[in-house]
């Protein structure tokens, strides 16, 4: 039957220990649609994914194309009817070539000339999807920058040789490609939905759940609490039906512009490949944003100073909150705890031992401000939803003593209510004398910077004050050579 949705979820139920992800929920997904999904962090939306795509089992009825599948619904199954996933953290092998990794998806790639037929499969739907990508079939994955792993792997979730594509959940697919790179993607998923495809895109920006999806499921703490045609949600019906605790975000400069310090800068670095002579400066209280397309050196240049910030010794320290937190970020067999306290074991050392109790306060108190939703704050980090472990890394950061704190796009997968509440923590540090520098693939974040440099090809090709800040001029040198 034309209307028998792909997949249809009734009262389904899944419970991590003490934890209720799930309570009873209710889904179904038609062909030929787009449907939105969004909630808080810690909200079920991976887990209900991870369900849909037969990772895990749960409790309740699940139906594939109107024949009930519960209780024998898994990986083989869901690839086989056609259904796969993108997961938020990332599943590509980073020891592979991108031509291996489409292989290692697709089992009937195999016999003489297989690495030339996995190259070119993987490449024509990098050319369909990112025209201009600039990445080859014979690139190693774990030498690519993780905007470009990612569209690795989107590409890779849509390639279709004798296994059907008929429904691709996108788990935040957008969290590392700057706003050029997710239009393309979005565009593609609303051809591929008219083509009568069908998608699943979770995101934390609403903007793109609004412009690319046809229907949005609102889930909270662990339940669909609304349901709508897209076009019956407004941005601020949808932050309200989520429940956010936040106000929505304002339009224009969050804070007036302040002018500059005459006062010596904290520090100076200057890109590698600078030729001219301009140079990244900042002041003590100063909030910086490192602004450009993705991967055009700002991480590069975060590194530097937190290296050379490390290499000094004594005086100045740096804090770092990574965005590609599976790479560089989580302690993944450590508690959440640990991995809070990691950089501040200096304070909570009595003796030549640590102190527990001091360690447990210090999580519990970022736990209660920042809202890391987790019965304990002793479970191990990789328990915590994705958008929950990345706001550890920022209670590490803040509530380590550095003075300078260095952010590679530390916002993947944050809820809107949490960001809100993280801009105003930064505004308050910074207040306070800390530094930071922040690379954001976020035009919207920007906003919260103080001065902006725009990077291109491993340069800085702009320097904006806040007063001059528009996403124009940031596009613009994002493109063209400025310097
Ligand atoms: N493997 C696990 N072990 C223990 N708890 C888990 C596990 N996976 C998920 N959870 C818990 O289940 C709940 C739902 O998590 P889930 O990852 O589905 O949230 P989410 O809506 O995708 O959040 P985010 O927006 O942060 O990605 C959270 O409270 C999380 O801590």
């Amino acid at each position: 039957m034309a209307d028998t949705p792909i997949i249809r979820l009734d009262g389904v139920q899944k419970s991590f220990g003490a934890v209720r992800a799930l309570r009873g929920v209710d889904l179904e997904c038609r062909a030929g649609e787009c449907l939105g999904l969004v909630g808080h962090n810690g909200a079920g939306k991976s887990t209900l994914m991870n369900l849909l795509a037969g990772v895990f089992g749960a409790e309740g009825r699940i139906a594939i194309d109107g024949v009930d599948v519960s209780g024998r619904h898994g990986v083989a199954e869901a690839q086989a009817r056609g259904i796969r996933c993108v997961f938020q953290e990332l599943s590509i092998c980073p020891n592979l070539s991108v031509a291996e990794n489409a292989r290692v998806f697709h089992a009937g790639l195999s016999g003489f000339g297989w690495r030339r037929r996995a190259g070119k499969l993987i490449r024509d739907k990098l050319d369909e999807i990112f025209p201009g990508h600039g990445i080859s079939a014979a690139d190693i994955v774990g030498d690519l920058p993780i905007a470009r792993r990612q569209m690795v792997e989107i590409a890779r979730a849509f390639t279709v040789t004798s296994a059907p594509v008929r429904l691709v959940i996108l788990d935040e697919p957008t969290s590392s490609l700057d706003a050029h790179v997710a239009e393309q993607l979005l565009a593609f998923v609303r051809r591929f939905v008219a083509g009568g495809g069908s998608v699943v895109l979770i995101s934390h920006l609403l903007g793109e759940i609004l412009s690319a999806a046809d229907r949005v499921v609102v889930m909270k703490d662990g339940q669909v609490v609304a349901e709508r045609p897209a076009a019956e949600f407004t941005r601020s019906t949808l932050v309200a039906a989520m429940g956010s605790v936040a106000a929505e975000e304002k339009e224009g400069p969050a804070e007036p512009a302040r002018a500059r310090s005459d006062a010596a800068p904290r520090l100076r670095a200057r890109p590698p490949r600078q030729e001219d002579g301009r140079e990244l400066v900042a002041h003590r209280g100063e909030v910086i944003g490192l602004a450009g397309l993705a991967g055009q050196g700002q991480t590069a240049m975060l590194v530097l100073i937190y290296g050379r910030l490390r290499g000094a010794g004594k005086g100045e320290n740096g804090a770092f909150v990574a965005g590609d937190r599976q790479q560089d970020g989580v302690f993944p067999l450590w508690s959440i705890a640990d991995n809070i306290t990691i950089t501040s074991l200096k304070r909570l050392r009595r003796g030549l031992m640590i102190d527990r109790a001091g360690t447990r306060a210090m999580a519990e108190g970022w736990r209660e401000r920042i809202g890391i939703r987790t019965p304990d704050v002793n479970n191990p980090i990789l328990s915590l939803s994705g958008g929950n472990q990345q706001k550890a890394l920022f209670a590490r950061a803040l509530g380590s003593d550095a003075g300078v704190v260095l952010m590679d796009d530390p916002m993947r997968g944050v809820d809107i209510g949490t960001k809100q509440e993280v801009y105003g923590m930064i505004r308050a540090e910074a207040e306070k004398g800390r530094t930071f520098l922040w690379y954001t693939t976020e035009m919207d974040e920007l906003r919260h910077c103080d001065h902006t440099y725009v990077f291109r090809d491993g340069r800085i090709v702009a320097d904006l004050a806040r007063s001059e800040l528009t996403e124009e001029k940031v596009l613009q040198s994002s493109f063209a050579d400025a310097s």
